[in-house]
């Protein structure tokens, strides 16, 4: 990716205390290379590096190095539109928190109990499913996390974590939204105003992979993209993410100890009008050897925001108008789907 990206230098902002994960004792996660297998078709490289951010350092007092970082991420946010974040502050304990609480809601014994949650209507406020076929293969929990959080009563103190972990994630993603504003060449609150964030619709999908260890194939998700501003995105176990590079490649994702995975949403895309672009990912599961749990937040716009690409991106000669404009609401439902799938509909709203 090298050189195609000229402009990266990948180690100006890498903290000090980060590495690859080869500690697996001092961590949550560890590294789960995908089995060798002679079927190569969901093979994806380890050589290609996913960026890394400073969270801290976009913040810096020390105008220098917040320039640098800032244009840094702008330089991220174009070529990749994904990158690890580090140096954000939380707290180890709300990691380990949030992985045990999602482990014991999906007890394999307690199956029943979760049968509740199974989809009753198109106005769920919390869905649960379990896939297991050829084309997705996972255990899944959603919940709306902003701005009306629904949480399950159990396992005891559940909602007490996911509160606390969807508390930092907002300020995190909040926080991203000045930086990236800055970005652009614009006020710090540009994209909190511009897709109305105060009120943003926040909508998390806690995975287990394979559901209750019966894969009916590789794919864990099928290749997609996410709505909104961005994803925030933790997982227990390093093996089984893939996100595609816009240069067509597909990159593990093997993330540092304690970082976040931040994926551009589509719906800074079309705000953007296609300059800072969502990106595809998938999963792929490993013939039911391993147990992996994840965390997706998709942070996005609130329901009634109506998203267009803003004047400052279009000029009718050279950029005109990429994307549809429709209320974030439309565009969740564009596919047929409730708010609470959060499906991508980027084909129905490109031009
Ligand atoms: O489980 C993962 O690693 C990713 C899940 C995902 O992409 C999603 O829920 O949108
Ligand atoms: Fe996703």
């Amino acid at each position: 990716m090298a050189e195609t990206a000229p402009l990266l230098n990948k180690n100006l902002f890498e903290p000090n205390s980060f590495t690859f994960l080869d500690q697996p004792n001092d961590s949550f996660l560890i590294n789960h290379h995908q089995a060798a297998t002679a079927d190569n078709t969901f093979a994806a490289s380890d050589d290609e590096v996913i960026p890394t951010i400073d969270y801290c350092m976009l913040f810096s007092d020390d105008q220098d190095q917040q320039f640098k970082a800032l244009k840094y991420l702008g330089q991220v946010c174009e070529e990749y539109g994904f990158f690890y974040l580090v140096n954000h502050n939380i707290s180890y304990h709300v990691f380990e928190d949030i992985f045990k609480g999602i482990s014991d809601f999906f007890d394999p014994t307690t199956l029943e109990e979760r049968v509740v949650y199974e989809k009753k209507s198109h106005t769920d406020r919390m869905r649960w499913g379990l896939r297991s076929s050829s084309g997705e293969n996972r255990e899944y929990l959603k919940v709306i996390a902003h701005p009306h959080p629904h949480f399950p009563s159990k396992p005891s103190n559940f909602s007490e974590i996911l509160e606390e972990y969807f508390k930092e994630m907002r300020e995190i993603e909040l926080g991203l939204a000045r930086a990236v504003s800055k970005t652009l060449g614009f006020e710090e609150c540009y994209i909190e105003k511009a897709l109305n964030l105060k009120s943003g619709f926040d909508v998390s999908s806690m995975n287990l992979y394979p559901p209750n260890y019966k894969s009916k194939g590789r794919i864990g998700v099928p290749e997609h993209t996410d709505p909104g501003f961005c994803v925030t995105l933790v997982q227990d176990v390093n093996g089984g993410l893939q996100v595609l590079s816009h240069q067509g490649k597909w990159i593990n994702v093997y993330l540092p100890r304690n970082a976040i995975l931040v994926q551009l949403g589509d719906h800074l895309e079309i705000l953007t009008n296609g300059k800072y672009k969502s990106h595809i990912h998938r999963v792929i599961v490993d013939n039911n050897q391993m147990k992996r749990i994840s965390v997706a937040t998709l942070h996005g716009p609130s329901l009634d925001t109506f998203v267009s690409p803003a004047p400052e991106f279009v000029d009718e000669e050279d950029h005109p108008p990429a994307y549809l404009a429709m209320t974030y609401k439309e565009s969740l439902e564009a596919n047929g789907g409730d708010e609470i799938d959060v499906q991508s509909s980027m084909e129905k709203i490109r031009l």
